[in-house]
């Protein structure tokens, strides 16, 4: 796979999973993403830099995120492992920066990324998940956001398929864009039993307003097989690089 021979001389591709909001989905999407990109061979790595609500387990704190990530690539939680994957974890389920501020922390891109680049061993490609949505402050100065492009990470854009998230995916879409990273594309993820009203044209606007392609729609409470299957596609663009010739189409609208 093309991402071998890249990971030799530059280091693991990274992919950046974001949402259009908190709770939307980027776990759920990042777990399935992962297992799709083993069943494609693809050694395959888990970030949760920052994480924000968190209980102690074996005298660490753990967050359910990172954890949920770990499992989905068969990492064994030893405390390093924790460490590599989820360096930055605070216990109140409240905004990351906050939440250093209460520990006299300070979160910082450099450091971040620092951790990162350390924290690389033989993976070829390494899903990051962010921490709510696109734009949640690490400190007064700086966003996930920045850590996303200190990384020159590949994004995709999960999408909580509500009333509201045409709104946040567009203002979404014009940061990545205004930072000059690549949208591998997005995700809609339906949260509630019932699709929103009108599902089908919100799709359709996102899918002719967004300049990227829609890579799946996450029906509610899909079987795990059937949520990796949906993947497939999304997994064998990110395991073939920017090659067209050698990707599966994405998914086709309704
Ligand atoms: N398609 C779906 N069907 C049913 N429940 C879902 C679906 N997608 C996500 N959920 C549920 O919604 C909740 C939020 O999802 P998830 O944790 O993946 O969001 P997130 O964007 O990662 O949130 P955070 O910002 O906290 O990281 C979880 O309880 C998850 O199981
Ligand atoms: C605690 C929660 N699950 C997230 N990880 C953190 C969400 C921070 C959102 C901050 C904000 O945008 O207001
Ligand atoms: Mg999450």
């Amino acid at each position: 796979m093309i991402i071998n021979q890249k990971a030799l001389v530059e280091g693991p591709a990274k992919v950046f999973v974001t949402g259009t909001d908190t709770g939307v989905g980027k776990t759920t999407v990042t777990q399935a993403l992962c297992r799709a990109l083993q069943q494609l061979e693809v050694r395959v790595g888990v970030r949760k830099p920052v994480s924000s609500g968190a209980c102690y387990q074996q005298r660490q704190l753990r967050n359910e995120d990172a954890l949920a990530l770990m499992d989905a690539v068969g990492m064994p939680v030893t405390p390093e492992n924790y460490q590599r994957v989820n360096p930055f974890c605070y216990a109140p389920a409240i905004a990351p920066h906050i939440a250093a501020a209460h520990q006299q922390q300070s979160l910082s891109t450099n450091r971040i990324a620092a951790h990162i680049h350390a924290s690389i061993d033989t993976e070829e490609l390494l899903v990051i998940e962010g921490a709510g949505g696109w734009l949640v402050p690490l400190s007064m100065e700086e966003t996930m956001a920045d850590v996303a492009t200190a990384l020159n990470a590949e994004v995709i854009l999960v999408i909580g398929m509500q009333l509201g998230c045409i709104n946040h995916a567009l203002l979404t879409v014009a940061d990545i864009q205004r930072r000059g990273l690549t949208l591998v594309g997005w995700v809609g993820n339906q949260l509630t039993p019932e699709p929103m009203v009108c599902c089908a044209e919100n799709y359709d606007t996102l899918a002719r307003m967004i300049p990227a392609p829609c890579w799946a729609k996450i029906p509610f409470s899909p079987e795990p097989e059937t949520l990796t299957r949906l993947l497939l596609p999304l997994a064998q663009r990110l395991a073939t690089g920017n090659n067209p010739a050698a990707a599966l189409p994405p998914a086709s609208h309704p």
